[in-house]
């Protein structure tokens, strides 16, 4: 203490304000370590008493879980919370489809556009939140597991002897989860980034009446799946893998997307998506993917064919047929599928049947072309049933303009019933008419509906027009059922016009493209073949001035020897020796300069020449 205040002596002025000073620090540091240990004695206490349960967002029960937070009134209250438009599911969030509001609920509205949405409040991420449910504080955590693609978990603890109340939560939530869900259809689109399925959103479910398709094919269809659906154990006891594939082919605009929406309704299943022929897709990914996907919910790979047009092939180890690529890296693309990084034909089949594939899956294919498709993918065990969709024939003509306007109930019904046609049309499954449209529709009879139905069939040309045209012209004529009858012909001649416009157009498109190509060809190939003559030329130019040169060359030589042979003969050698040996150094230097020329044209012209067949032969120096 001495030391310390003879230190501080030159400060003598300020000694008591810093001695006081240190000592509030230490004091409340020392009440601050006091504060959190005592903190973190009673959470460690307080926790021992908490049961927890941990719901990861890749299972379902998060769903279910944060559903069940989403309707708690108690939100309302929290200090702090998220507000959405939306509520939640596997993915994180789905859009709330309870869109419109009763009267009187405004105040709870936000609007958007016309349509009034209901806004729900969701724990915001980091923060406990504490609820009071069954006599019970839960203290409810969301966090997010992965910073960079958004996994969330959510984190409930609640003081009790057992965790009956925890599983009465998570059946509570579950129940209400499904009772919503139970008008709508889940997407999951493959994200090819992370090799994880997002949430897409959440369709209205199709009702299977509204697919028009050749009598007998939906039944048959939703016969298979459900039997299929039931039928776990007895694959199970033949070893057979429990999985079922349909193919359905056809032409654009018949149905075949819709059906399975419809399907995936009606079974009470999600749809997961595929796109192979998508940026990033390979074998490794797409057998990651196929790993994910749940249990029982419908697989779907849409334009198989257009995959065929990328780069899937098949690799010459695999069995069945050859390689089917159009790409024109044939050889780049089987390399690197190799080590996984893009899709082969035998990749895909490998993860449709492997070990990661899951089980009780149907898995539905679509293609609008058929004879694109390597056999092996198409054959029974990977694709057991085939759908054929064709444009459409008059009886699915009929059954879509009776889908479009439905017909007024009998009286007796409209008197027994209060909503007037609603039930009749509920209970066929057609679109309901609600009040306000009814007063725009004009409900005829089910005897006049039937009589327009089948004359507008009658106009209809078999297999010509395709189903979404259809729809189109019935959608324009939505509110005029009679008109729509009258003026299908003139638009069936507008069709067939239109149609033969767009394909004289495509037909002039297609000349006009192939004849700018071949003039493009023959563009090239003159002024290959011009160049080709005036390297030609050139060199046969140098050659000839190279030869020249050289008979030059010789002929001095021939000139020197003979000149010196003659003073060889001489008898005074003596006297003219100086000067024959003058001559001929001169005749070798002449020899030696007509080479070295003859070789340095040479050169120029071999550089010149380079990568042509016009090169001439090195000439002797
Ligand atoms: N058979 C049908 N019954 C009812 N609606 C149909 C039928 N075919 C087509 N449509 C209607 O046409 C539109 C396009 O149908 P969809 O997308 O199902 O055809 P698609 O065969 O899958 O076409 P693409 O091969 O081009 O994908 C949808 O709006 C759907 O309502």
């Amino acid at each position: 203490m001495d030391s310390l205040k003879s230190f501080l002596s030159p400060l003598s002025m300020g000694t008591g304000a810093i001695q006081d000073t240190l000592k509030l620090v230490v004091i409340g540091g020392t009440v601050e370590t006091a504060r959190r240990a005592s903190m973190s004695a009673w959470n460690g206490f307080v926790d021992s008493f908490f049961l927890t349960a941990h719901f990861s967002q890749e299972d379902y029960p998060y769903d279910w879980i944060m559903h069940w937070l989403s309707k708690q009134p108690a939100w309302g209250r929290s200090r702090e919370f998220d507000i959405t438009t939306r509520t939640l599911t596997r993915g994180g969030i789905i859009q709330n489809t309870s869109g419109d509001l009763e009267e009187g609920d405004e105040d709870e509205a936000l609007v958007h556009g016309k349509k009034k949405r209901k806004v729900t409040f969701i724990p915001s991420i980091d923060t406990t939140h504490t609820i009071y449910y069954r006599g019970h504080w839960l203290r409810i955590t969301r966090t997010k597991r992965y910073p960079d693609h958004g996994g969330y978990s959510l984190k409930i603890s609640v003081v009790a002897r057992n965790n009956d109340i925890l599983k009465k939560l998570v059946l509570e939530a579950k129940r209400g989860y499904e009772k919503d869900a139970e008008h709508r259809v889940h997407i999951f689109l493959a994200d090819t980034t992370y090799g994880i399925w997002r949430w897409n959103g959440a369709r209205q479910k199709r009702p299977m009446s509204s697919i028009v398709l050749q009598p007998g094919v939906k039944d048959m269809i939703l016969t298979d799946c459900k039997d299929f659906l039931a039928s776990e154990e007895w694959y199970a006891e033949r070893g057979i893998p429990f999985r079922r594939g349909y193919l359905l082919h056809g032409v654009p605009g018949s149905g075949k997307t819709s059906l399975i929406h419809s399907l995936a309704g009606e079974l009470g299943l999600d749809i997961y998506v595929v796109s192979l022929s998508s940026k990033g897709m390979s074998d490794n990914m797409l057998t990651t993917l196929m790993g994910n996907v749940p249990s029982r919910c419908i697989l779907l790979l849409e334009d198989l064919d257009a995959a065929f047009t990328r780069s899937v092939s098949r690799d010459s180890t695999s069995t069945g047929t050859p390689t089917q690529t159009t790409t024109t890296s044939t050889s780049k693309s089987k390399d690197t599928s190799d080590n996984g990084n893009t899709l082969s034909l035998s990749g895909l089949l490998n993860s449709l049947d492997g070990v990661a594939a899951a089980e009780g899956r149907l898995l539905f294919a679509t293609t609008n072309h058929i004879e694109r498709l390597d056999p092996a993918l198409s054959r029974p065990g990977r694709m057991d049933v085939w759908i054929n969709f064709t444009h459409a024939t008059k009886w699915q003509a009929e059954g879509l303009f009776k889908c479009f306007f439905p017909s007024r109930p009998p009286p007796e019904v409209l008197e027994s019933t209060e909503d007037g046609g609603q039930e009749d049309a509920s209970q066929r499954n057609l679109p309901v008419p609600k009040r306000k449209r009814t007063q725009i529709v004009p409900l005829l009879s089910e005897e006049e509906i039937s009589e327009l139905a089948k004359q507008f069939a009658e106009h209809i040309p078999e297999e010509e027009l395709s189903v979404a045209g259809l729809q189109g012209y019935l959608l324009k004529n939505k509110t005029r059922p009679r008109e729509c009858v009258e003026e299908v012909a003139a638009w069936i001649v507008q069709e067939r016009e239109t149609r033969e416009k767009l394909k004289k157009e495509k037909a002039e498109a297609k000349k006009a493209e192939s004849e700018e190509k071949a003039k493009k060809e023959k563009e090239e190939k003159e002024t290959k073949e011009k160049a080709e003559k005036a390297e030609k030329e050139k060199a046969r130019k140098l050659k000839k001035r190279i030869d020249t040169i050289k008979a030059e060359a010789a002929a001095d030589n021939v000139k020197s020897s003979s000149s010196s042979s003659e003073t060889d003969n001489s008898t005074g050698a003596d006297a003219d020796s100086e000067e024959s040996v003058t001559s001929e150094e001169e005749g070798n230097k002449k020899r030696s300069d007509a080479g070295v020329a003859a070789k340095e044209m040479w050169v120029t012209v071999k550089s010149q020449c380079m990568g042509t067949q016009t090169a001439p032969e090195e000439p002797a120096s």
